[in-house]
């Protein structure tokens, strides 16, 4: 199971998360950069809201990279269920010191050091770790405007880190201004726990956090992305084509290209990118006698469908799209079947999408 991490800055937003279902209440001071910390004072007002319903962790700060100064930061912060050590670039001397000095408080409160995504992170660290104490450990990223986790580390380095992780009991969590739809993406990594504060407001990290955008990101985790063994559903199972048993003439629109707003991610919104569609309708032979447009289905209503679409607001799926586009066309009793295909064309790869075949309800779908 992934635990949901989330960041708050005081009692309320920790009641907020709370009731939004985050697992794991982090308290730091979002305005004060990646690990700015909280006073002892509002820790310890912090836990008394949260009353044992939850964990609460609470980050030592963004410390300079000297044993004293991160010791004396801990100690004051032993109230807290953890206690997130930040290791900020430093000589790895420095680091190390660090970490020793840290090792006399695994006792006391777990300790999760923070490894920074974009800073090259040394993997190789997590072997200290381990032998100093350390319960667990995670990637946040430092420079919050230079983009998420996922854009400082390819899949398989998180895949690595991860494991790593997990080789040596160490209790594993990724942040670093991670968005819902990261969580489909990361949860296949198995991490014990994910990260995050902006993602949890409207204004940026440093904007209140909603208890309704916690509820969103926590119906997220704890979605099931995962195929249990066995299952009847398994891709590899002979599948039935869906272009079996509709017959019918074929109307089709190839390869539109409209600039759509649409996304999930944050940097998707408020721009337009290109989105190709494509379309078959299977639809009643067309009459021997067909001689003007009152006889056929016109692929005209089919474009005119598309272009209204890209008429709307910002949508966030091209899923949602194809649906729509699909449900519009079969509102036409001469449609048997439609096969709407929705293409992103600007992330990337040449193209990213979705194609989905649906029947009228005449022809039982
Ligand atoms: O510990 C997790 C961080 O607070 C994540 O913050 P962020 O999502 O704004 O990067």
């Amino acid at each position: 199971m992934i635990r949901f991490l989330a960041s708050v800055s005081d009692p309320d937003e920790a009641l907020a998360a709370l009731r939004g279902g985050a697992d794991i209440i982090d308290l730091k001071n979002p305005a004060d950069g990646a690990l700015g910390g909280v006073s002892p004072e509002l820790i310890a007002r912090t836990i008394a809201t949260v009353g044992g319903r939850r964990p609460v962790s609470a980050v030592a700060g963004n410390l300079p990279m000297e044993p004293d100064v991160v010791r004396k930061a801990v100690e004051a912060r032993l109230e807290a269920d953890f206690v997130k050590i930040g290791l900020f670039p430093a000589s790895p001397e420095a680091t190390q010191s660090v970490i020793e000095a840290a090792a006399e408080f695994g006792e006391k409160s777990l300790m999760i050091a923070v490894l920074f995504g974009d800073q090259a992170p040394d993997f190789d660290i997590l072997d200290k770790l381990a032998a100093c104490g350390f319960s667990g450990v995670m990637l946040d990223t430092m420079e919050k405007g230079a983009g998420g986790l996922t854009r400082h580390l390819s899949p398989a380095q998180l895949r690595d880190f991860v494991g790593r992780a997990k080789t040596r009991n160490l209790m594993v969590g990724l942040a670093g201004s991670l968005e819902g739809p990261d969580i489909p993406r990361l949860a296949p990594l198995e991490p014990d726990f994910l990260g995050f504060r902006g993602a949890l407001t409207q204004g940026g990290r440093n904007a209140l956090i909603e208890e309704s955008r916690v509820r969103e990101i926590a119906a997220l985790i704890s979605g099931d992305f995962r195929r249990s063994a066995g299952a009847s559903d398994h891709p590899l199972s002979e599948q039935k084509s869906p272009n079996e048993g509709v017959s019918g003439d074929r109307v089709f629109v190839k390869d539109l290209v409209l600039p759509l707003e649409i996304g999930a991610y944050a940097h998707e919104h408020g721009r337009r990118q290109d989105v190709r569609f494509s379309v078959e309708a299977v639809v009643e032979p067309i009459p021997a006698s067909a001689q003007n447009m009152a006889d056929v289905y016109s692929y005209d209503v089919i474009i005119d469908a598309i272009k209204a679409l890209a008429e709307r607001g910002h949508t966030i799926l091209v899923e949602e799209l194809a649906i729509r586009l699909a449900e519009t066309l079969l509102s036409d009793r001469r449609v048997r079947q439609i096969t709407v295909r929705v293409e992103k064309l600007g992330l990337g790869p040449g193209a990213v999408g979705v194609e989905i075949v649906r029947r009228g309800a005449a022809i039982g779908e």
